[in-house]
């Protein structure tokens, strides 16, 4: 595996495979890798010919109050992960190389950036959409891999993709989970013992959504009532955002008898913020007989 810092660098060692017609994978990261990472790693790996994962924690996604300086960071430990997945590049350019000059350019999708996540992180997803794009116009990929745990981001992402006709395919991962349920994050390293503990109520609640559908709640704003309780029963958590929404669009439901529904938490425990979602409503057949 080779660890590449400049963009320069990257394009000339890619250029040769694109020129051989070789298919070029991208796992774009905040590095700090995990299982859920090495999921979306071995799924690059299977489908294309030569596999970049980018390890890069963007300023530009971050607000003035986050946890940009304290964001786990183990670049050593990254790339042997890395390598022994058999991955054939490492990106992880300083932030000097990704944006020498201030970004006087962004590239923003508002109407999906800037509900859920976005109203408590304001500016974050002009940040990931840019930051994305940069990446594409670096590696040129012809797939490139994001996981379902941050639904908004992929939603986003593939629209962005189709706006702006941006030659990539974009591949949705499922979630890789802990044990208890708990979605894998780099943030999970914030909890300390007994926030880890309390963590478990954020698969809890998606469970508690599937179980209220299926009793035949068909009401949103009634499930999303419920649920905000059920993360309350944990005095850790304070719920941010609890909401049921179209699993395309992301708008809000009037019903829950019309097709799927995504329900997405974004839930702080402590200081350290969860997200996590789930699509209910898939097999409605199994529903009705339940009523
Ligand atoms: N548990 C997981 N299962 C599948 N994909 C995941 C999982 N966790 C993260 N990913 C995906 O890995 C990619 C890189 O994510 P990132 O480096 O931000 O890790 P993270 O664990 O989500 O970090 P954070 O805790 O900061 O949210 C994203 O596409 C993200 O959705
Ligand atoms: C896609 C991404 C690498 C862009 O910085 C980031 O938002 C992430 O890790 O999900
Ligand atoms: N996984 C999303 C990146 C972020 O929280 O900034």
């Amino acid at each position: 595996m080779r660890i590449i810092k400049s963009i320069a660098d990257l394009r000339a060692c890619l250029a040769v495979y694109r020129r051989d017609g070789r298919k070029i994978g991208l796992v774009p990261t905040m590095g700090f890798l995990h299982v859920g990472h090495m999921e979306l790693v071995s799924r690059a790996k299977a489908r294309n010919d030569v596999t970049v994962v980018s390890i890069f924690v963007n300023p530009l996604q971050f607000g003035a109050n986050e946890d940009l300086a304290r964001y786990p960071r183990d670049l050593e430990r990254d790339a042997a992960l890395l390598e022994n997945a058999g991955v054939d590049f490492l990106f992880a350019p300083e932030v000097t190389d990704m944006y020498p000059r201030p970004m006087l350019t962004v590239v923003d999708v508002p109407d999906i950036g800037r509900q859920l996540e976005g109203e408590v992180r304001p500016g974050h997803f002009a940040g990931v959409a840019t930051v994305v794009t940069k990446l594409f116009n670096i590696v040129q990929p012809h797939a490139a891999y994001f996981g379902e745990k941050d639904y908004q981001q992929v939603v986003l992402i593939k629209r962005m993709v189709e706006d702006l006709a941006q030659p990539v395919d974009v591949i949705a991962v499922p979630t890789v989970r802990e044990a208890d349920g708990l979605a894998c994050s780099s943030r999970n390293v914030y909890l300390s013992e007994k926030e880890r503990a309390a963590a478990v109520i954020v698969p809890r609640t998606l469970d508690e959504a599937a179980r209220l559908y299926a009793e035949g709640c068909d009401d949103p704003a009634q499930l999303e009532a419920a649920l905000a309780l059920f993360v309350a029963s944990e005095p850790l958590a304070t719920a941010e955002v609890v909401a049921v929404r179209h699993p395309e669009t992301l708008e809000p439901l009037t019903s829950l008898q019309s097709g799927p529904a995504l329900v997405a938490l974004f839930v702080r425990i402590g200081n350290t913020r969860l997200l996590d979602n789930r699509v209910i409503g898939l097999n409605p057949t199994a529903r009705s007989r339940a009523r």
